[in-house]
């Protein structure tokens, strides 16, 4: 962490294993609805066009770019892919750095070496305070969540969705020049099972892989149902078996797994999830868990699943369109990049993607904006899901504390 840059850092890392980007060498913007298709299309082509050398061959090691997506179409946020200068790796106890140019006519060369041997490590700096800050409700106020939930339910009720999810938002505000990295090494040490993230300014630690491609090989992790962790080992176990007995939660977590199996057939040749559900046991909350495992067709890339999966019922909820109308109704806000999938891709359109949840952006004012969001169903007790927005909040909440 310490190799990258204190404002703008960029970071992909799961229990400590992972990449750090420093500097930037190329950036792509994208909007609209054709986001996904057009940054997947940029890429390939620079990639195909891109000499790598790779020793090293680790997921990462090669010529990678970070990236962060709007998660609706008519966003204000751009969508971005971010190709650094250098990039810092660790995975199962090797090391390497690779260093990434770009030549006169623009074709890039990545070239990837172990460390300790030929690689040299960039210059550390030391991280910096963490910034202190408190969350605030920002657009919706928690009673105008509260109503708002109420809403939706009357609207699931009426057969317009079957399940929405609603959001709402917070803001705090950290000096300018904070250091961003004190934020990710916290939310990283806090919550080792997600993926903690930097990129372009929204950091978070999300639970909830969208897809991992390693070797044309996918999986995908579908996280839908939640309930809060019990204050002790006996409330706790009770809590996890009441969710995994709970209609409700069983049937908005099927909603999603059956998005996700629908939108992925037309890429792959083989797909497989799991049985039924499993508890995923994270520090503030219990959810239901799917794993889905995927083999890639020949001439798609881990950014073409992305396009098709996103956005899941985990976020948008179900049917996919409709839901998406009611939130541009019911949500008073942009969502920006929360929602959307944050990760990195290499060369060979491998890479690993997540949603982006339980995060915040910060630009470079030190603004602070974060999301948390709660799938809505024909039964759902809109002061319960408040709850859990406020537990979805935690992560952020914490780090800045
Ligand atoms: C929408 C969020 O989380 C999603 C919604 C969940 C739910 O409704 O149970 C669970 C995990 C995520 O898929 C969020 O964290 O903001």
């Amino acid at each position: 962490m310490g190799f990258a840059d204190p404002a703008h850092p960029l970071v992909a890392l799961r229990r400590g294993d992972g990449i750090v980007g420093i500097g930037e060498v190329w950036r792509g913007e994208f909007r609209g609805a054709s986001r996904f298709a057009d940054a997947a299309r940029t890429w390939r082509t620079l990639a195909d066009a891109a000499e790598v050398a790779d020793p090293v061959h680790r997921a990462g090691s090669g010529l990678v770019a970070f990236g962060s997506f709007a998660f609706a179409d008519d966003s204000g946020a751009a969508s971005v892919l971010v190709v650094p200068e250098t990039i810092v790796g660790r995975r199962d106890g090797v090391a390497w750095v690779t260093r990434i140019s770009v030549t006169g006519t623009g074709e890039q060369s990545a070239d990837a070496e172990p460390v300790p041997g030929a690689g040299r490590l960039p210059a550390e700096t030391p991280i910096g305070e963490r910034p202190r800050a408190t969350l605030t409700a920002a657009t919706l106020s928690r009673d105008d969540f509260v109503a708002t939930v109420g809403r939706a339910v009357e609207r699931i009720r009426a057969g317009d969705v079957e399940k929405v999810v609603i959001a709402r938002d917070a803001t705090a505000s950290i000096p300018a020049d904070a250091d961003r990295r004190a934020i990710v090494t916290e939310l990283a040490e806090a919550y080792p099972d997600t993926l903690a993230f930097a990129v372009d300014g929204l950091i978070g630690a999300s639970p909830e892989t969208l897809v991992s491609v390693h070797a044309r090989e996918a999986s995908a992790r579908v996280l839908a149902g939640s309930t809060a962790r019990g204050a002790d080992a006996a409330e706790d176990a009770a809590a996890a078996t009441q969710l995994a007995t709970s209609q409700k939660d069983l049937d908005e977590h099927e909603f999603a797994v059956q998005s996700v199996l629908k939108t992925v057939r037309p890429h792959v040749t083989a797909v497989t999830a799991s049985e039924a559900p499993f508890t995923l046991k994270l520090p503030n909350l219990w959810h239901l868990a799917t794993d889905v495992e995927l083999e890639l067709a020949e001439d798609s890339s881990g950014l073409d699943l992305v396009a098709a999966l996103h956005p899941t019922a985990a976020v948008a909820g179900s049917p996919t369109d409709a839901a998406l109308a009611l939130i541009a109704e019911l949500e008073p806000f942009d969502r920006g990049r929360y929602a959307g999938p944050v990760g990195w891709i290499d060369q060979d359109g491998d890479g690993e993607w997540v949603i982006a949840l339980r995060c915040a952006h910060i630009d470079d004012d030190g603004m602070l904006v974060a999301h948390a969001g709660a799938g809505i169903v024909i039964d759902s007790d809109p002061v319960a899901e408040l709850a859990e927005t406020r537990m979805k909040f935690r992560p952020i909440a914490d780090a800045l504390r």
